[in-house]
């Protein structure tokens, strides 16, 4: 991203680490050694078919997450169906759905353990249409998985630029997933090259894409040192959980870190404990019991049994919480960076089948759970600093978009273009422009239609970063400067 911004992530990011006065070091999960490990939400991107959800298929079976039985249904399911080289693909992508859920944001969720943290990992989906589920995946995210499509081709077709004009057809997943990880406040990515079986092993063509890779990755405020590389195969087993096997590749890697070893290379994220509670709503459902319970990943403050909760946008009294689980366990405490689902009952001590004023079916992906008296705000008129990407045509007044922020998503139009902005120094280069162009850093003043839980970015990172998209293209990516209305 552009300096400017990229200042502002690291002074809120200091902020945030000083705010949050330590609680953080309880780690919530320990290994089989009972060695505590700290949680980290680590999402799996890239172009369409670069082998994501192989290589996180295969890593579960290596690691022992996936009994034979399943295994073995999963080959001859994917056999039958004549799609036998998508085996491992569908230990993730093929998930029963046993309970009523009102709203799910589709990004296949899986935990699983390493010597350091316990992964919440997001499998996001790769083609384009699904872009908006890759958002609410990476919005969650600590940490990112780039999964890069190494065999002849495969690098060019996910890397390609979109060309221009308002029929042009818009670039690879690999460079838009990457804006939008960075966007959406990733800062620690490791880029895994795929399909490298196809070329021999080659080391030059790993060379080639990762020297090709890097300053785009850089561009977009990536800094080198944040990023690992490394090769992998899904299919194969090949740099998963151990060193290559293959002499061709086992050649050539011979320090460089297996799947699992650049995971715990990452660094934890601090938790905001300190900060009002946020829990942006990713899944809805009633349980056995009747009890409406919401999943989705704590961003900031705590919760405990009993704690009074409400849900914005919806139902204004309050609710309580009757228990929670966290990395699908019950726990007594959960706080900001775990994953959870929380039991409600009605405020007044509710029953068994309590908390029956909220329909699973009308809570909207991205309403938000908060503190009865630190509410978030519903905002309809907000005013953001951009990073204008590869649009088709400038960007005009009165610019119809749909926004993403956290894992909301609304319609809106940009209401006012105010100033063009020197990346810099966040100067004013130009008031009120008529047009924004590509690369361009602007004030820009957006109108949601039914309105979206934001923060301004200083006060919140998590809930203050906002994505601009139409027709299946990004247009541009920012952070809330102000809450206006
Ligand atoms: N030769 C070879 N094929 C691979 C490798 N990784 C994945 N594939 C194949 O590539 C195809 C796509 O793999 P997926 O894992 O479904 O890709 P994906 O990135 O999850 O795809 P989407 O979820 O649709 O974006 C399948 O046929 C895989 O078997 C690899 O390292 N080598």
């Amino acid at each position: 991203m552009e300096a400017d911004l990229e200042r502002e992530v690291e002074a809120a990011a200091v902020a945030e680490a000083a705010a949050s006065n330590n609680v953080d070091s309880i780690p919530s999960a320990s290994s089989s050694s009972g060695v505590p490990l700290s949680p980290l939400h680590l999402v799996v991107l890239g172009h369409v078919d670069a082998g994501k959800s192989s290589l996180m298929g295969r890593l579960l079976h290596e690691l022992g997450l996936v009994s034979a039985r399943d295994d073995h249904k999963f080959q001859r399911d994917a056999a039958a169906a004549g799609k036998g080289s998508f085996a491992w693909a569908w230990v993730l992508d093929e998930r029963p759905e046993e309970r009523e859920r009102g709203v799910t944001v589709d990004v296949a969720m899986t935990r699983f353990n390493t010597r350091r943290f316990a992964v919440t990992l997001l499998d996001a989906p790769g083609h384009r249409d699904f872009v908006p589920n890759m958002i609410a995946g990476a919005a969650q995210a600590d940490a990112a998985l780039l999964l890069v499509d190494g065999s002849p081709g495969g690098f060019e077709a996910g890397f390609s630029e979109g060309t221009g004009g308002l029929h042009g057809t818009p670039g690879g997943q690999t460079r838009e997933h990457a804006v939008l990880a960075r966007s959406l406040g990733i800062e620690q990515m490791a880029v895994v090259i795929s399909k490298l079986d196809t070329v021999g092993y080659d080391k030059a063509r790993f060379d080639t894409i990762r020297a090709a890779l890097l300053p785009y990755l850089k561009s977009v405020g990536f800094k080198e040192s944040s990023l690992q590389w490394l090769p992998a195969s899904g299919p194969l087993g090949e740099n998963l959980v151990g060193p290559p096997q293959d002499p061709n590749l086992a050649a050539w890697w011979t320090s460089g870190p297996h799947v699992v070893g650049a995971i715990d290379a990452f660094n934890p994220r601090e938790r905001a404990t300190s900060k009002p509670l946020r829990m942006p709503i990713t899944d809805v459902f009633k349980s056995k019991t009747g009890a409406i319970v919401l999943g989705g990943k704590v961003e900031g403050g705590a919760l405990k049994p009993g704690s009074k909760v409400v849900l914005v946008p919806g139902p204004s009294q309050p609710f309580s919480v009757r228990s929670l689980e966290a990395s699908g366990s019950p726990t007594h405490l959960v706080r900001a960076g775990d994953s959870v689902e929380v039991a409600l009952v009605a405020g007044h001590g509710g029953g068994a089948g309590g908390g029956g004023a909220i329909d699973p079916s009308n809570v909207a992906a991205g309403a938000v759970l908060c503190h009865p008296d630190f509410p978030a705000v519903l905002v309809t008129r907000f005013e953001l600093r951009v990073v204008v990407l590869d649009v088709p045509v400038p960007l005009l007044r009165g610019h119809v978009v749909t926004l993403h922020a956290h894992v909301a998503r609304e319609e809106g139009h940009i209401t006012a273009l105010l100033a063009t902005l020197d990346p810099r120094t966040g100067d004013v280069i130009k008031s009120r422009p008529r047009c924004l162009t590509k690369g361009q850093t602007a004030l820009v003043e957006v109108t949601a239609v039914r309105g979206l839980v934001l923060e301004e970015y200083a006060d919140y990172r998590a809930l203050g970063r906002v994505a601009l998209r139409e027709g299946g293209r990004t247009l541009a990516v920012g952070i809330v400067t102000r809450l206006l209305e």
